[in-house]
């Protein structure tokens, strides 16, 4: 085996190596890609791949890791970038399969090329890295490594672990209380999860998200700054607040089981109206059982109190409120038709292969078309006087974390994944946040009804009727205590008709986003968001 020094020697030289790169970057990595889960364009056909930036960060011993960009072009005319940093170990260092990318045997060096994340003296390098800050720079780059609150006491490396649940990202926990999350696709600006979660926790104090603990970026140039990975306290929790909606629905169904209780009976809460848990009947209580309402009470206190502190920065231009104007309105209605025609066109494409109900409401989707679209197209900014606000952008109970004393942490604040990077940094009301959740309240009942795991006695119609009724009085709940807590802070969102009026444009918008992304991801679901639309409008 050569000696270590002429190792490294080789894998500088090697990777230094221009030829290397670039077949490195078409045979290898590509191939490599296609094996993970991060990388998102494994359908579509790769016109040119390069390595567009690189940069060696020296570990201890004088190992070489580089972190590097890719470019890839597709054929279908659009680019993407992603994220990875390489490294070379011996053959007999012992790493996880998924890391090996590839057996390297040049100039009788032997050696596993790897993704260097699933190697853990690098994952302490990067940990302390972060603790020192100090930035790594050649003649055209700087990769800055900041360290945030959740670190401000530099606590030692102890050890580390790639999670297991990687989609989009590749998530590293450190001392079993610090969550590393490294962005695999990225964009070319910084990412709003870095950005908000940054601001919610060193300026705005909002408590129920993770605190910052830290960031790698690639500074570009004078104007752009790319976000890498983020560093936040790892919540202690119980899971996502969507499983146990699931469950908590499920129960419902159950107690009108097991008490024969007449559906047509059940309290009918009209849509939209603002009820606090005591308005509401307490045979309906009984049903929904109390905690539940608490709990749903809870996540609106969470989610309105987010809002509020990203409310409180009035002199930032990243962060302040501002009013409703042409252009957003132009904005929103160009966006909005572009997607909904796309929707039209992957309806249209998909429904002989849907079956039943599903089928039966993606054709009234499709003969609504001109009413949908003039509902978007009916926007009308000259009415509102609310405010828009920087916001989380595709919040749904899956971004919520429960604790094991019913509290609730909102996570994940990347922004809708349709979404250019500059569509996602919009001021937006934050009623569509609110939108989202109750969007989130009507999928988890229709997820439990059409789940044929549960076998339910009452007929699909009575699971409908009810499973209605329990969103209703469940989205008046959160309404209510999410408008009071908003008012209760002066959190400028319009008196009641100006927030209906929003509600009712977002709850749309976003069923029609949804339509899109279940045919796309799991078209059996598709029947959810459809449902979504012909309920909006029935109201
Ligand atoms: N700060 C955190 N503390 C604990 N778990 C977290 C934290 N952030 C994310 N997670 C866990 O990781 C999962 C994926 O995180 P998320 O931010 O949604 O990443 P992605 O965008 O890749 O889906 C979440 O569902 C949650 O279980
Ligand atoms: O969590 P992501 O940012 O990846 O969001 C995407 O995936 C979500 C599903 O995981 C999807 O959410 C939809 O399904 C949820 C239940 O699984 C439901 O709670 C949401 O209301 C519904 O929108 C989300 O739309 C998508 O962007």
């Amino acid at each position: 085996m050569a000696p270590a020094n002429q190792k490294i020697k080789t894998w500088d030289e090697t990777f230094n190596d221009e030829s290397f790169r670039q077949g490195f970057a078409e045979r290898i990595l590509l191939n490599y890609m296609m094996t993970t889960r991060w990388y998102a364009a494994k359908t579509q056909k790769v016109k040119t791949i390069k390595i567009e930036q690189q940069m060696p960060f020296e570990m201890e011993g004088d190992e070489t890791v580089y972190f590097i960009t890719i470019e890839a072009n597709f054929e279908a005319g659009f680019t993407e970038y992603y994220f990875i940093m390489v490294g070379l170990v011996d053959e007999d260092v012992e790493v996880d399969k998924k890391a090996v990318i590839y057996n390297l045997s040049a100039n009788g060096v032997k050696g596993q090329v790897i993704d260097s994340l699933y190697y853990e003296p690098f994952r302490k390098a990067l940990y302390n890295q972060i603790l020192s800050q100090k930035p790594l720079s050649d003649d055209n780059n700087k990769l800055l490594f900041d360290r945030g609150r959740a670190l401000r006491s530099s606590p030692p490396y102890e050890n580390s672990r790639v999670l297991g649940f990687d989609q989009s990202n590749t998530s590293i926990e450190y001392n079993g209380q610090y969550f590393f999350k490294v962005y695999r696709r990225l964009f070319s600006d910084a990412n709003p999860d870095l950005e908000l979660t940054k601001f919610l926790s060193e300026e705005g104090h909002f408590n129920n998200s993770p605190r910052y603990g830290g960031s790698v970026s690639w500074v570009k140039n004078d104007f752009q700054t790319i976000s890498l990975g983020i560093m936040q306290e790892k919540i202690e929790n119980i899971g996502e607040a969507w499983n146990h909606t699931v469950d908590m629905i499920k129960g419902y169904f159950e107690r009108i089981e097991a008490t024969d209780a007449p559906i047509d009976d059940i309290q009918d809460v009209p849509s939209f109206a603002f009820v606090s848990p005591e308005e509401l009947k307490s045979d309906f209580r009984l049903l929904i059982a109390d905690d539940v309402l608490t709990k749903v009470e809870k996540m609106a206190q969470r989610v309105a109190e987010m809002h509020i502190a990203l409310f409180s920065n009035r002199v930032e231009t990243q962060f302040n409120p501002i009013p409703f104007n042409g252009d957003y309105t132009v904005w929103l209605k160009n966006r909005i038709i572009y997607q909904l025609n796309a929707r039209f066109i992957l309806v249209d494409e998909n429904i002989e292969k849907l079956t039943g109900l599903a089928q039966e409401y993606a054709q009234l989707f499709v003969n609504h078309r001109a009413d949908i679209t003039n509902r978007f197209l009916a926007f009308e900014e000259n009415r509102l006087n609310s405010c828009r606000i920087r916001i989380h952008g595709d919040l749904h109970l899956g971004q919520i974390l429960m604790t094991e004393d019913d509290d609730f942490y909102i996570i994940d604040y990347e922004g809708e994944p349709e979404s250019t990077i500059r569509d996602r940094k919009v001021k937006q009301t934050p009623l569509k946040d609110v939108a989202g959740m109750l969007r989130s309240f009507h999928y988890a009942v229709y997820a439990v009804i059409f789940d044929k795991n549960n076998k339910f006695q009452l007929s699909q119609e009575a699971l409908f009727e009810a499973g209605e009724k329990y969103y209703r009085a469940i989205a008046a709940v959160f309404l209510n205590k999410y408008v009071t807590t908003a008012m209760s802070e002066n959190l400028d969102i319009g008196y009641e008709s100006e927030i209906k009026y929003l509600l009712k444009y977002h709850l749309l918008e976003k069923a029609v986003y949804e339509i899109g992304y279940e045919l796309k991801s799991r078209p059996d679901w598709v029947i959810i968001p459809l449902t979504g639309i012909k309920q909006i409008f029935e109201d």
